[in-house]
């Protein structure tokens, strides 16, 4: 990474990331802005944040309370580091209490706490708003308990809420700068404009970071971690990210790339057979099929723990790439060291450790296949170069690099494919078919009905209870099952679709009249958070 990163030296930002569920949005919205920005655990040693040569330093929001023992910290010297330097500071909510204990002011839990959409007043003549037009009445969100009671030497307040309590403070000479609010989300009216100020006004940095370069950067990556004579091979599931992750690396090594699709025994219906006859007819990309279902199935029966479901997946697809690099041995006469996959940000963050090393101050929330469930003892190494990018942006870069229309458009799949979408045991009698049919009936009525591009994510889950029904005059006992549509740009945060109830009557209907197993279907209504995607 920081290879890709040198090339903008002297206009990167560095997001250190101390917990807050909003630490990728900064990162994001830096980007919109043409500026190259790195997301790092909040604990990296000193020497990882100036091997990036940053011009602006934005320390995270974050869980925890300044003033509670063994709380995130920053690396020593930092501050003597961006003076010296003359790197801007930003703190955002917890950054800014960090910034005034560290530094020698007071933060104390605050009498009331605030949470959600506050106004604020900038002070004018501050050097963080100026004296332009954010210089005036400014609805802002807020979510902290703490605040800041008594400031450091040398720092002013540049803002107030209409309570008198601090919004953002500053000390110019020092370039350090705090805000109370969280300007990365959309709730903040102008938060936009106040990192534009921040990073064009403030920091002086000049916006030079485009997607396209992203790709030049890590074709060179690639090649140079790939030595000229070595193989990789390429975990390719048919999904977005390991199709334009292998689209990539295929541009960069050509024919020492090997593709493979695991069949693990959790696909959709008839996806293998559809899956690799696109590879064939649009992708024009080598790609063998490994059926590993029988492997996958044994190891899943009578597990019902959604977090050991998952290791067992991750472990079950190392053991099938192993498999896969020997046979590439007996054929090519060079064992393959590298894994490519598609894995991307989300992905990391959710599994915890985020990017870097040590360990992160976030929860994790599940173990994603490919990241926190992998084994440890693995040999392959990892090659991953969308793993600083975010779905959307994916999805451009597949653009760029031609892929089919076909592939970006699909709605994302994960790796443990049915097994998260079975609560408890996946084996349990006919739950893969019952889910199978019932997933293929719901996919196609969004098609038909054109809806199928306005969604992110659909499918069926299946329920491990029994409801009675009456159907032909008969009592039933039969399986419930859950429909789940959403929308989401990132996958981190998401709504649940709003259909028409004709539409949701109608599939109701195709579905109970046509898969015998399941007498009741539920909607899920619930956005992310309080639940996941997923249901495991
Ligand atoms: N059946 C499979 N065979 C081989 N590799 C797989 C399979 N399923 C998942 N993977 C690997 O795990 C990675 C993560 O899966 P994930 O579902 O997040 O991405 P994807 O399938 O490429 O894209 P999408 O999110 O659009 O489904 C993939 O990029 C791929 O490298
Ligand atoms: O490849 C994957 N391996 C996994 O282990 C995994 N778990 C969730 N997902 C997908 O990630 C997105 C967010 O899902 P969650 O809200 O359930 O975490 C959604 O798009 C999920 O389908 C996974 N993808
Ligand atoms: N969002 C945050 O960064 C919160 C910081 C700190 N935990 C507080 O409650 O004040
Ligand atoms: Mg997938």
């Amino acid at each position: 990474m920081e290879q890709a990163v040198s090339k903008h030296r002297g206009n990167v930002v560095v997001v250190l990331d101390f917990g807050s569920q909003y630490t990728h949005l900064i990162t994001r919205r830096v980007r919109q802005l043409g500026v190259c920005s790195v997301c790092l655990p909040g604990t990296v040693p000193l020497p990882t944040i100036t091997s990036y040569a940053p011009s602006l330093v934005i320390l995270s929001g974050g869980p925890h309370s300044v003033h509670e023992p063994g709380s995130p910290s920053l690396p020593p010297s930092f501050f003597e580091y961006t003076a010296t330097h003359q790197i801007t500071v930003l703190g955002i909510c917890y950054g800014l209490q960090l910034i005034v204990k560290v530094l020698g002011g007071h933060v104390k839990p605050a009498v009331s706490q605030e949470y959600g959409r506050m106004d604020v007043l900038p002070l004018s003549g501050s050097r963080l708003f100026g004296d332009g037009p954010l210089c005036t009445r400014l609805s802002v969100w807020m979510s902290h308990g703490d605040e800041a009671v008594k400031l450091p030497d040398g720092f002013s307040i540049a803002c107030k809420s209409l309570q008198g309590g601090i919004a953002a403070i500053e000390n110019p000479s020092l370039g350090i700068y705090g805000l109370q609010f969280h300007p990365e989300v959309t709730h903040t009216a102008r938060g936009t404009e106040i990192l534009k100020q921040i990073l064009f006004n403030v920091s002086e940095i000049t916006a030079d970071w485009k997607l396209q370069d992203v790709l030049q950067e890590q074709l060179e990556i690639i090649k140079s971690t790939i030595g000229p004579s070595e193989h990789a091979i390429c975990a390719l599931s048919g999904g977005v990210d390991s199709t334009v992750a292998a689209t990539m690396v295929h541009k960069a090594i050509g024919d020492r790339l090997h593709c493979v699709f695991v069949d693990n025994g959790l696909l959709r219906f008839k996806e293998r057979e559809r899956v690799m006859s696109t590879f064939e007819t649009d992708l024009h990309l080598p790609v063998t099929c490994v059926d590993a279902s029988e492997k996958f199935l044994g190891k899943l029966k009578g597990v019902t723990d959604p977090e050991e479901k998952r290791k067992i997946i991750g472990r079950e697809f190392i053991n099938a790439f192993d498999e896969f690099s020997i046979e590439v041995e007996e054929k090519y006469g060079s064992r393959p060291s590298f894994l490519v996959q598609g894995t991307l940000y989300p992905d990391v963050i959710e599994s915890c450790p985020p990017p870097g090393t040590g360990k992160g101050h976030s929860h994790t929330i599940k173990s994603h296949h490919n990241v926190g469930g992998l084994p440890k003892e693995m040999q392959l190494k990892l090659v991953e170069p969308l793993r600083w990018l975010f779905k959307d942006e994916v999805r451009k870069l597949g653009e760029l690099l031609n892929v089919p229309q076909g592939f970006l458009k699909r709605h994302p799949f994960p790796g443990p494919g049915l097994a998260v979408r079975i609560l408890g045991d996946v084996t349990q009698g006919d739950a893969l078919e019952t889910v199978r049919q019932v997933d293929e009936i719901f996919i196609n009525s969004l098609r038909e009905a054109g809806l199928y591009d306005s969604i992110w994510q659909a499918f069926a889950v299946f329920l491990p209870v029994k409801t009675v029904g009456v159907q032909g005059d008969r009592r039933s006992h039969s399986n419930a099952v859950a429909l789940r549509a959403i929308t989401s740009e990132d996958g981190m945060t998401a709504d649940w679709y709003q259909f028409d109830s004709k539409f949701l009557a109608e599939v109701s209907a195709k579905i109970c009249n046509s898969v015998r197993s399941v007498n009741r279907i539920v909607y899920d209504i619930t956005s992310k958070p309080p639940a996941t995607v997923e249901w495991e």
